[in-house]
C-alpha cells in the first residue's frame, strides 16, 4: 500500500486495535458479564445530564485503553481545541466550524478574523427575544391587527431538520397560541397541505436558508408569497408577515423581506450545526425565548465536557471510538438510532444528515483516497414501533448493526404503567441483543410446549438469537431543553471526533452539490424549454420523455 495512504491503519495503535479484535473472536458479551459482576457500573460514565452504559459492548479494559489511544495518536485533543477555539477546520471550504460558539453564553472571546463572534451571536439572540416576545405577547400583528397564530417555516436539510426535531422534543413546553408548521420538500403537496392549514391575516412566513439559493426553500417561499398576496392583495404587507435568516441579506432583500426582518447567519456555521442560532426560531416561537436560552445552556454543558471531561469519561469520545471500534475493526456497515420517547422521534433523521453528510467523505484532509471505511449509514426510528418491525434484522440478520438506546427516566405523560412498559421494552432489546437465546435455550423452550422431538429439532436453529450485538444505552432524567441540548451536541461532538480519526473533513458537503448542478440542465428539458445542454445518458433520456409524454409538469 502506498505509504500516503496508510497513514492510520500503519499506526501501532490500530495494529493493537486489530490483535485485540482477533482476541475477543468467540468471545461472548454475556460471558464478560458473568465474570464481571462491576462491568455495568465501570461502563457508566455522565456528563452534562446525560447518562451512557455502554457496558453492553464487545469491549474489555485493554480495548478501550487501545481506542483512546489511537484516539490520542490521532492528536484528538489538540484538533478538539483548534474546533473550539475557532480555528479554520473545515479546509476545503477554509472556514472555522463554530456552532458551539452559538451556544457559549459570552463569558469567554472567541474571534474570527479579528471580529468577535461572541458579541454577534449575543446581539442576535437579542433580537429574536425581542421579535419572539413580541409575537407571543402580541405587540406585533399581522396586516390587520390579528394575532400572529402560525408560523410557518420554510427551509430544508440543517435549515429544518434541526429545528424540526427540537420543535416536536419541547412540544410539553410549548406555549398556547403558535403553531409552527415545516415545508421543506419540492414535493408541492407539503406546501399546499400546509397553506391549507392557515390564514394569511395571522400567518408569519420564516425563510430559512443560509445560502438564500437552495431551489427548495426559493420556490416554496414564492408560492407562500404569491398565496399571501393573492389574499391580502397588499405588497406592503409582505414585509409583516415574511421573515428570513440568511448569510446571504442582499437575496433576502431582493426577495422582498425587509432588512429589519433578516436575521443573520454565518459561514462559520455549518447548516446541519444551525439550529442553535437563528435558524432555530421556529422553536423559540414555539417554546419562548427562555426554553431557547435552555436549550443552548444545555449543549454548551456538553461542550464544556467536551472539552475538560478526560477521554475515557468523555461521553462523545467514547461514543465516537466504540463506533470506529465496530465500523473499522467488525465491519458493521450502520448504526441504530432508537429514541425510546415519541418526543424525540425525528431524532434518527437529524442524525442522519449530522453524521452523513460529515463523514460520508472518501479522501483525507490532504486529498488522498482513504484506505479505510468512514462514515457509516445511518439510521433508526422510534421504539418501541421498531421492534415490530425491523428489529428482527437486528437479533437475527446476519449483519451487525450497533445500536443507541436512548430514554429518559420520567416522562411528561404519565398514563397507566406506559412509561415503565416502555422502559421494559427497551430493557428487554438491548439485553435480547446482547444474551441471546442459545440453541439449548431454544430446544429446552420447544420441549417445555409439548413439541415432538423431530419438531423440536427442526424448529430449533430458527428459534435461535445469537446475541452478542452491541448497544448503548442513553439515559436522562426527563426530555427537558437542557437535556435535548445536550443530546444533540454530543452527536455534533462523536461526529467530529470520527471525522478526526478518519482525517476527513467533516463540515463540507461537495457530494450535495453534484445533484443540485444536474438538476438545473434536467429542469428545462423536463418543461420542454431551450438549455439543459448537458450531458445526459439514454436512461435519463428515456425517464425525460416519459415525463413529457404524460404532460407531467
Ligand atoms: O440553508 P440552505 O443554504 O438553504 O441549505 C440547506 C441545505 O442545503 C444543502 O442540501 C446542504 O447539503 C445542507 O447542508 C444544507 O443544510
Amino acid at each position: 500500500m502506498p505509504a500516503h495512504l496508510a497513514v492510520l491503519t500503519s499506526k501501532p495503535e490500530w495494529q493493537t486495535l486489530k490483535e485485540q479484535r482477533e482476541r475477543l473472536d468467540g468471545v461472548l458479551m454475556k460471558d464478560l458479564f458473568e465474570q464481571d459482576p462491576g462491568r455495568a457500573k465501570r461502563y457508566f460514565i455522565e456528563g452534562a445530564g446525560l447518562s451512557l452504559d455502554f457496558s453492553k459492548n464487545r469491549i474489555t479494559d485493554e480495548v478501550l485503553e487501545a481506542l483512546l489511544a489511537l484516539a490520542r495518536s490521532c492528536n484528538l485533543e489538540a484538533r478538539r481545541d483548534a474546533l473550539l477555539r475557532g480555528e479554520r477546520v473545515n479546509v476545503t471550504e477554509d472556514r472555522p466550524a463554530l456552532h458551539t460558539a452559538l451556544r457559549n453564553p459570552g463569558t469567554e472571546a472567541v474571534t474570527v478574523d479579528g471580529e468577535d463572534v461572541i458579541a454577534e451571536v449575543q446581539n442576535t439572540l437579542n433580537r429574536m427575544e425581542t421579535l419572539v416576545n413580541d409575537v407571543l405577547d402580541q405587540r406585533r400583528t399581522g396586516y390587520t391587527g390579528k394575532p400572529f397564530t402560525d408560523v410557518v417555516s420554510i427551509g430544508i436539510g440543517g435549515s429544518y431538520l434541526g429545528p424540526k426535531l427540537v420543535g416536536e422534543a419541547l412540544q410539553p413546553y410549548a406555549r398556547a397560541g403558535i403553531r409552527c408548521h415545516y415545508v421543506a420538500n419540492i414535493d408541492g403537496t407539503e406546501i399546499c397541505e400546509t397553506l391549507r392549514q392557515v390564514h394569511p391575516e395571522t400567518t408569519l412566513f420564516l425563510i430559512q436558508s443560509k445560502s438564500f439559493r437552495t431551489q427548495e426553500t426559493l420556490e416554496n417561499s414564492k408560492v407562500a408569497r404569491q398565496w399571501f398576496l393573492d389574499r391580502c392583495g397588499d405588497e406592503q404587507a409582505v414585509s409583516q408577515h415574511f421573515m428570513a435568516v440568511t448569510a446571504n441579506v442582499p437575496a433576502a432583500q431582493d426577495f422582498g423581506v425587509d432588512p429589519a426582518n433578516v436575521f443573520p447567519m454565518w459561514d462559520w456555521v455549518g447548516g446541519r450545526y444551525s439550529l442553535w442560532s437563528a435558524i432555530g426560531l421556529p422553536i423559540a416561537f414555539s417554546v419562548g425565548m427562555a426554553n431557547f436560552r435552555a436549550l443552548l445552556a444545555g449543549a454548551h454543558g456538553m461542550d464544556q465536557h467536551f472539552r475538560e471531561a478526560p477521554l475515557a469519561e468523555n461521553l462523545p469520545v467514547v461514543m465516537a471510538m466504540l463506533g470506529i471500534w465496530y465500523n473499522n475493526f467488525w465491519g458493521a456497515e450502520t448504526h441504530a438510532i432508537l429514541p425510546y420517547d415519541h418526543y424525540l422521534r425525528s431524532l434518527p433523521d437529524h442524525l442522519q444528515q449530522l453524521d452523513m453528510e460529515s463523514n460520508g467523505k472518501s479522501v483525507t484532509q490532504a486529498g488522498a483516497p482513504l484506505a479505510w471505511q468512514s462514515g457509516p449509514v445511518i439510521w433508526g426510528g422510534v421504539g418501541a414501533n421498531g421492534q415490530h418491525a425491523y428489529h428482527q434484522l437486528i437479533h437475527q440478520g446476519t449483519r451487525l448493526i450497533p445500536a443507541d438506546f436512548i430514554i429518559p427516566l420520567k416522562t411528561h405523560n404519565p398514563v397507566a404503567t406506559h412509561h415503565a412498559d416502555l422502559f421494559a421494552n427497551c430493557l428487554s432489546q438491548s439485553r435480547a441483543m446482547m444474551a441471546g437465546k442459545s440453541l439449548e435455550e431454544a430446544r429446552a423452550e420447544l420441549a417445555a410446549e409439548g413439541r415432538s422431538e423431530a419438531e423440536t429439532e427442526q424448529l430449533a436453529a430458527h428459534k435461535v438469537i445469537p446475541g452478542n450485538k452491541p448497544s448503548n444505552t442513553l439515559i436522562m432524567e426527563s426530555v427537558t431543553p437542557e437535556t435535548v441540548g445536550a443530546l444533540i451536541a454530543l452527536y455534533e461532538h462523536r461526529t467530529f471526533v470520527q471525522g478526526v480519526i478518519w482525517d476527513v473533513d467533516s463540515f463540507d458537503q461537495w457530494g450535495v452539490e453534484l445533484g443540485k448542478q444536474l438538476g438545473k440542465g434536467i429542469l428545462p428539458r423536463l418543461l420542454g424549454e431551450k438549455g439543459g445542454n448537458q450531458a445526459s445518458d439514454s436512461s435519463t433520456d428515456h425517464l425525460i420523455e416519459r415525463f413529457r409524454s404524460t404532460g407531467g409538469a
